[in-house]
């Protein structure tokens, strides 16, 4: 796991690299530099490229210097730089850098306070002006700037993290930031980068590893940490030689409605194709011929109209309730009797997330262990509403571990809290999977999973990845505009191997 560290715990990192490799301030700086230079070069490979770097005065800004400099000795000879002197106050690292950049036959100017705008001619614009050092939103010369930079209308690569966005907590929704098609980010993706409220100032985010002292920054002990293809390798347990179904466990899914069976259908695909053992989906009388036809490795137990169908919860290894299963009576007394039931783990996806927070006594019998797999929506109803992201994050943690569940919150770079509190971000997935039965699909494979005897914090680090992974698959090589989520589910198999082999 890659810990994600907020700004004030990557100042302390690097403080700690400083002292102890030990390296100077300046020449950790000149490292960063580097590592940014290497990124900038091998995809802008242009030398007559047009450049101007914007610097502030603080180490964002020398960053910016010793980014001009080493881009100018690569050859890269069209290259403008623009001071902001906004503040009195400049780094040390800063001056040194300015004291190294002059002379070298580059052009430099001074943007002074006078709210004076600078002509730009450059086709791309280096944004180092304010990094994670920004401690206020943008306002006067800066935000002036920021919103000229952002008409221009050009190609920004901003350095560390586009100048007036916040690495982590709350940003204001009408805060100015500069706009960027890329940031070049040290060390780790910003917590705020993996949040929605980033798409309007962010098109994409690359990390340069700038070497902070690995064994601090895991000392730290973050709460939030970035899931990669390592930690899912050393999760997922291959297939075993003389293992039969019983191995890999049964899941029921109870789900659908008669109107509501793709629902159904989908969720017991995807456990199914991630690998149950057995998979029983419980549906509507209605809905047996489209299961048996859709996939007849399912099997069914019956849901009659008014009465709770007759289920041997004991026998199965892992149960979810809720995609499709609408909120009337019966599908109340339906989630009545699985929480009273059942006292393993058990995962709540839709209707039923719906129902939970209509009729909060439910939480009484929640076991230990239960998986939540809410959108936003159904996130808001349950623990109320939510300005942002940034504290729907600090909820998701703290009612985790409240009630010693996992909540899965779906987005982009879905998150799952854990009863420890902790929050893992994952790393697949892309656009093309926003469509209708993908968290069906979810929910499957996280049961899946767990009837596979994952623990509930694997299966739905595991799950989520793979559902990603799976989409990623589909729609990345082939350029597709969408993936529908039952060609994901049979994509699954073919996932799990690969990450398995
Ligand atoms: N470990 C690393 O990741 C390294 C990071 N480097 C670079 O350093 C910056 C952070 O530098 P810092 O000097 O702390 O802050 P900034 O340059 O972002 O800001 C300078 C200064 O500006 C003031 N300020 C903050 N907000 C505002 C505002 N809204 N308006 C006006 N002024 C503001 C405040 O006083 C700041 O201190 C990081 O992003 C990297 O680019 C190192 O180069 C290598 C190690
Ligand atoms: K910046």
């Amino acid at each position: 796991m890659l810990p994600l560290l907020t700004a004030q715990q990557i100042r302390q990192a690097d403080a700690h690299t400083v002292i102890t490799e030990p390296i100077s301030s300046v020449n950790l700086m000149e490292r960063a530099s580097k590592a940014f230079v290497g990124w900038f070069i091998n995809h802008f490979q242009d030398k007559d490229l047009t450049i101007a770097v914007y610097c502030g005065t603080g180490n964002n800004g020398g960053d910016g210097l010793a980014i001009a400099r080493m881009l100018y000795d690569h050859r890269y000879l069209n290259i403008d730089v623009k001071i902001a002197r906004f503040s009195d106050n400049a780094t040390e690292d800063f001056n040194t850098n300015l004291d190294r950049i002059k002379n070298m036959g580059l052009d430099l100017h001074e943007l002074k306070r006078d709210g004076v705008l600078p002509a730009e001619n450059a086709s791309i614009l280096i944004d180092a002006l304010l990094g994670s050092g920004l401690n206020k939103p943008l306002s006067g010369d800066y935000e002036q700037l920021a919103q000229h930079i952002n008409a221009l209308n050009k190609t920004v690569v901003a350095v560390d993290v586009p100048t007036g966005f916040l690495p982590d907590g709350e940003m204001a929704a009408d805060a100015t930031v500069v706009k960027a098609d890329l940031v070049i980010t040290f060390q780790q993706p910003k917590l705020n980068f993996l949040l929605p409220e980033s798409a309007p100032h962010i098109n994409c985010w690359e990390v340069v590893n700038i070497g902070l002292d690995e064994g601090f920054v895991q000392s730290l002990e973050s709460s939030y940490q970035f899931v990669s293809e390592k930690d899912i390798k050393s999760i997922l347990k291959p297939r075993k030689r003389f293992s039969n179904k019983g191995t890999y466990g049964h899941a029921l899914i109870i789900a659908g409605q008669a109107k509501t069976m793709g629902a159904a259908l989908l969720s017991s695909a995807g456990s199914a194709y991630a690998g149950a053992g057995l998979t029983t989906a419980c549906i509507p009388e209605s809905g047996l011929t489209a299961l048996n036809t859709y996939l007849p490795e399912l099997m069914a137990i019956i849901r009659k109209e008014g009465a709770l169908p007759d289920v041997n919860w004991e026998q199965f290894t892992a149960i979810a309730i809720g995609p499709g299963l609408g909120k009337d009576t019966a599908a109340l007394n339906l989630l009545t009797a699985v929480f009273e039931n059942y006292n393993k783990p058990i995962v709540v996806d839709a209707d039923a997330l719906n129902l939970l927070a209509e009729n909060t006594s439910l939480w009484q019998n929640v076991p230990e262990g239960t998986i939540l797999t809410p959108h936003m929506k159904e996130f808001d109803r349950l623990f109320g509403k939510h300005n942002n992201w940034w504290q729907r994050l600090q909820t998701a943690t703290k009612m985790a571990a409240k009630h010693h569940i996992c909540i899965v919150l779906k987005n982009d770079y879905t998150m799952v809290a854990t009863p420890d509190g902790k929050a893992y971000f994952n790393s697949t997935s892309n656009a093309a999977m926003a469509t209708g039965g993908m968290g069906d699909v979810l929910t499957g494979i996280i049961t899946s999973l767990l009837a596979q005897k994952y623990s509930p914090q694997d299966a739905c680090i595991a799950g989520v990845y793979l559902h990603g992974k799976a989409g990623d698959e589909l729609a990345t090589p082939n350029r597709m505009n969408v993936v529908l989520p039952g060609r994901l589910a049979q994509q699954l198999p073919l996932t799990m191997a690969k990450l398995t082999a």
